[in-house]
């Protein structure tokens, strides 16, 4: 009798992605409203890629939810940035407004739209420190 295999199930990794938008050299920074652990601290808008969602699929229905705004998603920005003890990963995009859209706090707190000299002016999540560096090369 062959013995039992033990497949081990591949432990995937979920991909939260979230956007980079710069308008007149300044970027879009967003305050979280919850949860209550990270409410008050700021990130880039976006979220959880869910199943069979691409990346940019993704990311422009969280724009659409949390900004109101149609986008074009482009180039990465930074490293993709582990999360959540290795069980997720950040990962940036850099993204455009199309013609005429215009940002709202839909689900934020407030937003703020940050120049280079501008970008320690805010209490960043821990995760978005190197996404944060790239950010001067970006404004100017
Ligand atoms: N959107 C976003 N999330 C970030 C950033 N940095 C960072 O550590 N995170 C973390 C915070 C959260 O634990 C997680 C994103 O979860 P989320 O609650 O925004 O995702 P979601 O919109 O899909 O929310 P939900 O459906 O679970 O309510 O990633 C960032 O710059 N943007």
């Amino acid at each position: 009798m062959p013995q039992k295999q033990h497949v081990k199930t591949p432990t995937s990794r979920r991909v939260i992605v979230a956007a980079v938008i710069i308008v007149d050299g300044r970027v879009l920074a967003c305050e979280r409203s919850a949860p209550p652990e990270v409410a008050g601290r700021w990130e880039f808008p976006g979220g959880k890629v869910e199943p069979g969602e691409t990346d940019q699929v993704a990311l422009a229905r969280e724009c659409a939810e949390e900004l109101g705004v149609r986008v074009e998603v482009g180039d990465r920005v930074g490293p993709d940035v582990p999360l959540a003890h290795g069980r997720a990963v950040l990962r940036v995009f850099a993204v455009r407004l199309l013609e005429g859209d215009v940002p709202r706090a839909l689900e934020h707190t407030s937003m703020r739209w940050l120049a280079k000299d501008e970008l320690d002016s805010v209490h960043w999540l821990p995760a978005d420190k190197p996404i944060v560096a790239e950010l001067p090369a970006l404004l100017t």
